[in-house]
């Protein structure tokens, strides 16, 4: 189990070791725009899965909007302050 910081340092990790097979690499050279749409999919996979699923299969969706929202961030060169000081 990991918590939102630990993931973001771990895929931060990823964009700069870049180390083969992953698929957070990929997604980050797919760029924004690729990026962007993998947000609203799964958010709209949220929405479906709060409506229509199950407590574990929500929770499983809302973890891959998470992490869908921090590929994008590191797409940007956003850090985790950066939204923080908004919250
Ligand atoms: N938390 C996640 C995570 N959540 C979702 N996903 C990706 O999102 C996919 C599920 O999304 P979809 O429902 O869109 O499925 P899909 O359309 O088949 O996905 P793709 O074909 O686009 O990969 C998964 O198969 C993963 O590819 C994740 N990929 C990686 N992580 C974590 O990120 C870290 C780094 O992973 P790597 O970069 O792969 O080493 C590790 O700790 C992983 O556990």
């Amino acid at each position: 189990m990991k918590t939102f910081d630990e993931l973001f340092a771990e895929l931060s990790d990823r964009a700069r070791t870049r180390p083969e097979g992953s698929g957070t690499v990929a997604a980050l050279d797919a760029g924004v725009h690729a990026q962007g749409k993998k947000v609203l999919e799964e958010a709209g996979e949220v929405w479906i899965a709060a409506e229509h699923e199950s407590d574990d299969a929500l929770a499983e969706e809302v973890s891959q909007l998470l992490y869908r929202v921090q590929v994008l961030m590191i797409g940007r060169g956003l850090t985790l302050e950066d939204v923080y000081r908004h919250l």
